[in-house]
């Protein structure tokens, strides 16, 4: 019940609204289940079937009535819409906190985690959680005080029902126990399946090119209807347990209630001893029907309740994941000079995916990687970026081990460059400077204008406010790498990361990307990790990786006259092209 108690922390922000909530709700009650009370009375008072009826104490008894009914909906209105609110703004401050803490999550949390698991945390499952507030405690709370005011108010008008009634609610918690116990096991298949499904959903929209090409339409499909059938199982079980408990069950206790006080009528008239008026006939029968009505109400909520519970644990397991720890140091006029010492690393800390690397940057220098596919190139960079931290060694900036300097603080002296460069949904304006409001219109301009994309920024309808879509999809990669270059030059990094596109793009493109690089990376550290081996060819330092280890370092001149791996590879490359 711990994550009851963290929900509730976030809604006793908002404690006096609940407040208020809570007692426009008791109003409402009370007021419902006073309306048939001056019925009982105009009833017993003023209807004499013997003699002649006097109207005028009726109409005013009439007009209090509807006086009451007419509060109890303006106090059913208001109730509502503060506990609705209530509960819609305490949710969104835990949806907000979810967000904020999964931008800080070490990159490394999301290896094993499927994107769209994380969306469903942050979209479906606060969903979830909002229904508590929207739907499950004003149910749970107007169905108690209807019960408890009923009960309470029959055994004031007949002792002996307000027995029969007091002897049913042991039989309902019972039957409550039974339902939940029962529905949970489900539920959670339920969830999971659906859970599932979001995330496969999310897997093949995002690789939907690769499924298509290789045929893996039916597969998926025939995966995803697997998990689909599971789901609708689970849901089918817990519609059969609705049923069953539903409204027959309730119709049967309600019949049993009122077999019993027809007897108790009967007897009593039989007797001869009148025990009940026309009017407190009139209420129980009233108060009789409504009893049960409460209890389906707290029953269909007990799914509710249970998917708020679920949802509850997931978020807050997700928001204790430890986020990245804030180190203290800051970078102070950093020049650029970079080193890894004797730097060993691996992801699962068994495999070594990096041994032994040793590199030596100045300010201004630039640096290629290259090597076979897995050599160990990106877990460099992911190194340099602290997306990981070495198991052994130490980088160093400016002479400073980076362990020690604050992550943002690092990040914000590099600027990379990806291989598929990713484009946010926004202007092409945000997509250069993102949130970086140092950067004026025109410095993007410049900046796209200086890596070569002045034809681009022509064709664009709306020029920099022309507005993307998500991803990027209707530019060509060649773009999308020129955005990624301006935002680069525009952010004016002191170390520069090129991850260089490894797919086969025309040399017009090649040649656009090759002068955007020499831009973007004059008087920069830069780092690039290069398949094409003719882009590096005027590089300082050529460092050649195998399996994690350096093999080869020098100069192009230098490593073709070793004559091993590199100038296998570059004559292999020239041979083909
Ligand atoms: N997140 C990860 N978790 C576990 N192992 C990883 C992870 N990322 C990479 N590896 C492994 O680390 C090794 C080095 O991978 P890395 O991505 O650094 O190679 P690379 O030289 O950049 O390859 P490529 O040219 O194909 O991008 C590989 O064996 C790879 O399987």
């Amino acid at each position: 019940m711990t994550e009851f108690k963290r929900v509730t922390a976030y809604a006793m922000k908002f404690k006096w609204w609940f407040v208020l909530g809570v007692v426009l709700t008791v109003l409402t009650v009370a007021l419902q289940l006073l309306s048939p009370v001056v019925l009982m009375v105009v009833l017993d008072r003023y209807i004499d079937i013997d003699g002649p009826i006097d109207l005028s104490p009726v109409l005013m008894m009439l007009a209090l009535f509807f006086l009451i009914r007419l509060i109890h909906a303006v106090a059913a209105y208001f109730s509502h819409i503060v506990l609705q609110n209530t509960g819609a703004k305490t949710v969104q401050e835990l949806r907000t906190d979810v967000f904020r803490h999964v931008q800080k999550l070490p990159v490394k949390y999301f290896d094993n985690l499927p994107a769209g698991m994380v969306v469903a945390r942050i979209t479906n499952d606060t969903e979830s959680i909002l229904a508590l507030f929207s739907s499950v405690i004003p149910t749970f709370l107007v169905s108690i005080l209807t019960i408890v005011g009923i009960t309470g108010a029959i055994y004031f008008v007949n002792p002996f029902a307000g027995m029969v009634m007091l002897a049913f609610i042991p039989v309902i918690i019972l039957w409550i126990i039974i339902y939940r116990v029962y529905v949970n096991k489900h539920n959670h298949v339920k969830r999971e399946r659906n859970s599932d499904m979001n995330a496969m959903i999310n897997e093949s929209i995002n690789g939907m090119p690769i499924i298509q090409v290789y045929n893996q339409e039916q597969k998926i499909a025939g995966e995803f209807k697997q998990l689909n059938d599971q789901y609708t199982k689970s849901a089918m079980k817990i519609v059969n347990a609705d049923s069953l408990t539903g409204d027959n069950l309730v119709d049967s206790m309600r019949s049993i209630v009122f077999a019993i006080l027809i007897y108790i009528f009967a007897s009593t008239f039989l007797s001869g001893e009148m025990a009940l008026t026309v009017g407190a006939m009139y209420l129980l029968v009233d108060y009789v029907s409504r009893f049960f009505n409460p209890l389906l109400d707290i029953v269909s909520q007990l799914n509710v309740l249970e998917q708020a519970r679920v949802a509850s644990v997931k978020v807050f397991e997700l928001l204790d994941e430890n986020s990245e720890k804030e180190d203290s140091g800051r970078l102070q006029n950093f020049n650029g000079n970079i080193q890894f010492k004797n730097v060993n690393f691996s992801y699962d800390g068994e495999n070594k995916v990096l041994k032994n690397i040793n590199i030596d940057v100045n300010n201004g220098d630039t640096v290629a990687l290259v090597g076979h596919t897995g050599s160990g190139k990106s877990s460099i960079i992911n190194l340099l970026m602290r997306f990981y931290d070495p198991d052994e060694g130490e980088i160093l900036f400016d002479g400073e081990n980076t362990r020690m300097i604050n992550k943002q603080n690092l990040r914000s002296v590099m600027s990379i460059v990806l291989q598929d460069p990713f484009i946010y949904s926004g202007t092409l304006f945000y997509n250069i400077r993102l949130n970086n409001e140092g950067i004026s219109k025109e410095d993007a301009e410049k900046a796209l204008i200086s890596v070569g994309g002045a034809p681009m920024l022509e064709r664009m309808q709306d020029g920099l406010d022309t507005v993307l879509t998500e991803r990027g999809a209707t530019l060509s990669l060649g773009e999308r790498q020129l955005i990624s270059f301006a935002r680069a030059l525009a952010f004016k990094p002191k170390v520069l990361i090129l991850d260089e596109a490894t797919s086969n793009i025309d040399s017009e493109t090649e040649q656009m990307i090759q002068h955007a690089m020499k831009v973007v990376s004059k008087d920069r550290t830069t780092f690039i990790i290069a398949h094409r081996l003719s882009t590096i060819q005027h590089s300082e330092n050529i460092i050649m990786l195998s399996q994690g280890t350096i093999v080869e370092e020098g100069s192009h001149r230098e490593l073709m006259e070793l004559n091993g791996g590199y100038a296998e590879m570059y004559r292999m490359q020239v041979t083909k092209h």
